[in-house]
């Protein structure tokens, strides 16, 4: 496999993008097989990279690529050459450190105490600071992750046994994280101190030995037949051996800043999150957008597919019609090389289509999760007009995302972001909607189940609306917002 440096597949890089999730077996005959179908169900946290490490009696073994789930470990002989009863596997959309073969997880060292292997979804905020440190100290980086210090907090970490190491290096670092872990004794699972992103623990059936699962969400417990147990909490360590489940509670304090985009865009819709499917939550939101943001109109249309559960909750509260006015085309995959500037240009056509039988002569109103950059609302808008809508209203199920993530969701810089700088009836000139709302902060609250948003305990992290960082931006750069961890060391 030839490592690239940049990403010469990433042809749409104007949303908020995926993030990457992580799934681990322990104690299963088919631990390999399971865990890529756990990965395969993660598909949509990361599509740049994928990996799987197995242990079992002959030790260690790993299998990486760059690409989809189906592509790397489509093959039986891959799944063959990964033996073992206990695997973890990571999909990867980088947040620090480029798409490259080196950076792609779980990552894998030999220690003193025998190997382990690291998969992890979030983002360090204070990695390069540790990194410095570290690569003062001698330690060799072999990637460009923010990842990585995880791996040598650890190897230098005076403590005796691996679960004191990684504590260890937990207390040390700043940020987002959720990790499965494995070593030749136990795996393991975190949730760090904040719990901003998810993680929960099942379990399999008799035939597969009544194997623990850990995985970022529940749909990948779904496909692999496991039974939900529960949400790993917030700064919570569960330890799995084979003596069963231990739970380990390093931090003090906690305080649960789960992320609130988890449910508006980011989490498979059949997922239960926090005990809520996230279906329910997004037709709920939607409800509330209605009854916040109503406006006449003949027919509700999603922008799909983010947009549907909250179009269809909409439409329900409104009373109006939910129409497919656009058609998605789903083999726009993140491989379609856009040959020329011109067929570039076509843009959001090559991804969405217009239904022109649902929409024509009709007021319609646009449903869609977030506007980041504004592309995709201002080419669908156009969409919209060209195939005969009389009026076209957008309601967004997202209050204006003004900041940008530094915790394991890649963002646009903050001055790229449409709501950063414009105010919403701006907004709706730029993207040519004869209106445009998006639900307030204290609605989206109200549709999770709260009476509005607690400035003082949130409950959820919204930083991307209020700017509200609950964790430290250690490594962010002075004057330049955007250069939060590695950035800077991209290519290194
Ligand atoms: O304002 P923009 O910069 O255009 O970004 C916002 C759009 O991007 C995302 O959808 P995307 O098409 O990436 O994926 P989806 O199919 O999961 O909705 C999001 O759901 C919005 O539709
Ligand atoms: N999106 C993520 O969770 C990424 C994990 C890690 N920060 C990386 O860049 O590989
Ligand atoms: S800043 Fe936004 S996307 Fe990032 S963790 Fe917080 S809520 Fe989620
Ligand atoms: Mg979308």
């Amino acid at each position: 496999m030839t490592e690239i440096t940049t990403n010469p597949f990433d042809t749409e890089d104007d949303a908020f993008h995926e993030e990457c999730g992580v799934f681990g077996v322990w104690n299963a005959p088919d631990a390999a097989a399971l865990t890529a179908l756990g990965l395969h169900a993660l598909q949509h946290r990361g599509q740049e990279a994928s990996g799987i490490v197995s242990h079992g009696e002959k030790g260690f073994r790993s299998h990486k690529g760059l690409g989809l789930v189906g592509d790397i470990f489509g093959d039986a002989r891959v799944i063959a050459s990964l033996p073992g009863r206990a695997a973890v596997g990571h999909n990867r959309y980088a947040t620090a450190g480029e798409t490259a073969l080196r950076n792609v997880q779980p990552l894998y060292a030999d220690f003193a105490f025998g190997g382990l292997a690291v998969a992890h979804n979030g983002n360090l905020t204070n990695a390069l600071a540790l990194r410095r440190q570290l690569v003062r100290r001698g330690c060799l980086f072999q990637s460009s992750t923010d990842s990585e210090v995880f791996v040598h907090l650890i190897a230098i970490s005076l403590y005796a046994t691996v679960q004191d190491r990684l504590i260890d290096a937990l207390k040390q670092v700043d940020g987002a994280y959720s990790l499965v872990a494995l070593h030749d004794g136990a795996m393991m699972g975190v949730r760090d101190p904040n719990g901003v992103r998810p993680l929960v623990l099942g379990r399999l059936g008799a035939d597969q030995n009544n194997a623990w699962v850990l995985a970022s969400e529940t749909c990948a417990l779904d496909i692999v037949g496991a039974e939900f147990v529960r949400d790993v909490e917030p700064g919570e360590i569960v330890v799995i051996d084979d003596t069963g489940v231990r739970s380990v509670k390093p931090f003090a304090n906690t305080a649960n800043r789960f992320c609130i985009f988890e449910y508006i865009y980011f989490a498979r819709p059949d997922s239960v999150v926090e005990g809520t499917p996230v279906y329910e939550s997004r037709k709920r939101i939607g409800a509330e957008l209605a009854r916040e943001s109503g406006v006449e109109a003949d027919v509700i249309v999603p922008v799909p597919d983010s947009g549907v559960p909250a179009a269809m909750g909409y439409a329900q509260e409104a009373g109006i019609p939910f129409e497919l006015g656009i058609i998605r085309n789903h083999y726009v995959g993140r491989t379609f090389i856009e040959p020329t500037d011109n067929i570039r240009h076509l843009g959001v056509k090559l991804k969405h289509s217009a239904n022109r039988a649902a929409i024509e002569g009709k007021r319609i109103i646009l449903v869609d999760d977030s506007i980041v950059r504004g592309t995709t609302s201002k080419k669908i808008v156009e969409m919209m007009r060209q195939a005969g809508a009389a009026e076209v209203h957008m309601r967004i199920s997202s209050p204006p995302t003004t900041h940008s993530c530094f915790y394991g969701i890649d963002t646009p810089e903050r001055d790229k972001l449409l709501a950063s700088n414009h105010s919403v009836e701006e907004m709706a000139r730029i993207i040519g909607a004869d209106s445009l709302a998006f639900i307030s902060l204290d609605g989206l609250y109200r549709a999770l189940g709260r009476k509005g948003r607690d400035a003082k305990d949130p409950g959820y992290c919204d930083a991307c609306f209020t700017g509200d960082y609950a964790i430290p931006l250690t490594d962010l750069v002075g004057h330049k917002e955007r250069e939060p961890a590695l950035l800077a060391l991209n290519g290194v």
